[in-house]
């Protein structure tokens, strides 16, 4: 079940990634969330530290279970201050293994991480007040409503005024729809309801980096658009929101950055606008299959490498030769022409192509 929980970090340099390099990051902003400022007293550490850009960093992090499997495999992670990343990728790739030892629930096997600059767990005591997350893990007492896990945690939770407590729970439970069911207790929550309540607890204080593992699990359609508008809203007040799915359409639409995970590599990364640019479009010629000859021969002409030939469609790498171009030469050439598209890589189809494997698209 998720759990809500505080989470330690650690340091250091770029990435493995066969990608271009994620770009300068915003400095931003620490996270405190809309109309609750006033609420607490200010996140430990905030505005202190050290004046790096990004908001996690990992170094060649790596964990080798004790079955000899290596679940996570010399990963480097960069995720800028103010980001959405979306941390993607297949079941059993490597993601919640990452973002635990992200939060020190478990160690390295080696490598280390960063979180908001620090060095963990060394920072621990400064950082983690200041990072919310939805893991799995046992959290909340079964026994007890809703509010009264998040009473539990709030009074645990010694930078919290308690005199303001009660205002503070119910508007994290109003914030994740959970008013109605606030007096249930726990073992009677649905899996969205869990999802719900582990959101709120994380939201319970102002956060500059909020760290959620599939937090759309288990939620409907409705509920997974809502936990979307949250952490647009979250990232418009300036935290920095590290988000796993498997689920690629879920989260692709609010990220600002990517992370792709494939058998414990983090195999793709960098900011949403250009983290498919690296990727090739193509150029799909329909043509008559008597023309398909001579079709080939005006694409090889042009310095398209290695047209691959289907039925009566062929299909080259366009590099940097215009589209445009291919039309006259093919035209010019007397080719039929029955039909020229081009495609451009959504990263749906670079996912499938750097990991060999489709997202579960259904629910
Ligand atoms: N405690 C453990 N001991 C041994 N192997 C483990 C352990 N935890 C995870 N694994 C293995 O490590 C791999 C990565 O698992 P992980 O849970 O990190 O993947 P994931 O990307 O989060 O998958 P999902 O989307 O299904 O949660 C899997 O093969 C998993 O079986």
């Amino acid at each position: 079940m998720p759990a809500p929980t505080t989470a330690p970090s650690a340091s250091v340099p770029a990435s493995a990634v066969p990608q271009p390099g994620l770009p300068t990051a915003r400095t931003s902003s620490t996270g405190n969330l809309p109309g609750r400022r006033g609420d607490h007293a200010p996140a430990a550490g905030a505005g202190q530290g050290s004046q790096t850009d990004l908001a996690i960093r990992t170094h060649d992090l790596t964990k080798q279970f004790r079955s000899g499997q290596v679940a996570v495999s010399k990963v480097n992670i960069e995720v800028p201050r103010g980001a959405v990343y979306g941390f993607l990728g297949p079941n059993g790739s490597g993601k919640t293994t990452t973002i635990r030892m992200l939060l020190g629930l478990v160690g390295p096997s080696d490598g280390y991480a960063e979180l908001l600059g620090e060095r963990m767990p060394t920072a621990s005591a400064t950082v983690l007040p200041r990072v919310g997350a939805l893991v799995e893990g046992p959290a909340f007492h079964p026994y007890l409503s809703g509010r009264a896990n998040l009473e539990r945690l709030d009074a645990a939770d010694g930078t919290t005024r308690r005199s303001t407590r009660k205002a503070r729970i119910d508007a994290a439970l109003a914030r994740l729809g959970l008013g109605a069911a606030a007096a249930k207790p726990y073992r009677q929550y649905s899996l969205g309801m869990k999802q719900r309540l582990g959101l709120a607890a994380a939201l319970l204080r102002p956060r500059d980096l909020l760290i959620l593992d599939e937090p759309t699990n288990g939620l409907d359609p409705q509920g997974t658009r809502e936990v979307r508008h949250l952490v647009r809203e979250l990232a418009d007040a300036g935290t920095t929101v590290l988000v796993s799915s498997h689920l690629l359409t879920e989260i692709e639409q609010v990220c600002t950055h990517i992370g792709i995970m494939s058998r414990g590599n983090l195999v793709l990364q960098g900011p949403r606008e250009t983290v498919t640019e690296a990727h090739e479009t193509v150029v799909v010629v329909t043509t008559s299959p008597d023309h398909r000859g001579s079709a080939v021969e005006v694409l090889t002409g042009l310095g398209l490498t290695a047209p691959e030939v289907a039925g009566t469609t062929i299909t080259a790498a366009l590099g940097d030769v215009p589209p445009e171009r291919v039309s006259v030469a093919l035209v010019h050439a007397g080719v039929d022409l029955l039909g020229l598209e081009v495609h451009r890589p959504s990263l749906e189809s670079v996912f499938v192509r750097l990991t060999g494997e489709g997202f579960d698209v259904a629910r």
